[in-house]
């Protein structure tokens, strides 16, 4: 077939955005990673598919896949690239919208400056259900975390890193370190994405303090390699500096490709993303 898409970014986080309600789209995991390959496809970090909602009191059902064919349950900047798509095409004509995910509802705005704000939900704190494997562990405490030492096998040698475990819906390990751009990244980055205390993979946060309300941060996301920015990745990091007591809301979050804004007022409360979304070009693939 002859698909239509839009490439679009968040802070340079980009996606391969795809009307599913105009197309029929019934895609293998090798046709979604072909469309992600930069070399043989059109290259993106996550392909988002926009489908009619199956659930009550939604506008949209949202669908992301990673570069590597995966479909995965949220993404943050996607979602702002979801808002400024569906209006663009005149999917839409509200500002605001719920829009169905595999880990639930989320609702993001378009305001009046062209940014977008969306309500990520709250983010899940018990190990268990991020899912990480904590048996046998023994945590630190820091301000209301906890800190889980994970051990990391460097070629013969053993590091042990200490990571904040968070749910947004998506997994993440958020560690702090000093430096951002000295952290090893691409080194540590897979083997935290695959560390079996992980079951369904996770994506790795290095997070650098420059004040109470400032962040630079990198992540090595799951199913794809460093990104310019994360979205929820950003959300997870912050949730994690505040309760650790080092942070508090609203903080900014310098990544690579941009900035991102991330409120938080504490648990049990929604994370509140602000960012960027652009749209790049328009396109047709035979696919
Ligand atoms: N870039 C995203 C996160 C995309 C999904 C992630 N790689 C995963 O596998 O969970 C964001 O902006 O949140």
């Amino acid at each position: 077939m002859k698909l239509k898409f839009t490439k679009m970014h968040g802070a340079g986080n980009d996606f391969v955005v795809i009307d599913g309600i105009n197309q029929d789209i019934d895609f293998s995991a090798a046709q979604w990673q072909l469309l992600g390959d930069r070399r043989f496809g059109v290259g993106a970090d996550q392909i988002l598919l926009v489908e009619k909602p199956t659930e009550p009191g939604c506008d949209f059902r949202y669908r992301i896949f990673n570069a590597d064919g995966g479909e995965v349950e949220q993404c943050g900047n996607g979602s702002r690239a979801f808002v400024k798509f569906v209006a663009e095409k005149g999917l839409t004509t509200q500002r605001s919208i719920t829009v169905q995910t595999k880990a639930g509802v989320i609702a993001p705005r378009l305001e009046a400056d062209g940014s977008i704000t969306v309500d990520m939900g709250a983010p899940v704190l018990e190990p268990q259900r991020v899912p990480f494997d904590a048996d046998g562990l023994h945590g630190e405490r820091q301000g209301d975390d906890t800190l889980w030492p994970l051990v990391l096998e460097l070629g013969g040698a053993r590091e042990s890193v200490l990571i904040s475990v968070v749910s947004m819906g998506n997994p993440h390990a958020v560690q702090i370190v000093d430096d951002v751009d000295a952290a090893p990244v691409e080194l540590t980055g897979p083997l935290i994405e695959h560390h079996a205390r992980f079951p369904n993979r996770v994506n790795a946060g290095f997070m650098q303090i420059v004040g109470r309300h400032h962040v630079k941060l990198r992540v090595f996301e799951r199913g794809v390699g460093e990104t310019l920015a994360c979205g929820t990745g950003s959300c997870a990091a912050v949730v994690a500096g505040i309760r650790r007591g080092l942070l508090d809301s609203p903080v900014q979050v310098d990544a690579r490709g941009g900035q991102l804004s991330i409120s938080w007022a504490g648990v049990g409360q929604p994370v509140w993303l602000t960012g960027p979304a652009v749209t790049v070009f328009e396109g047709e693939i035979e696919i």
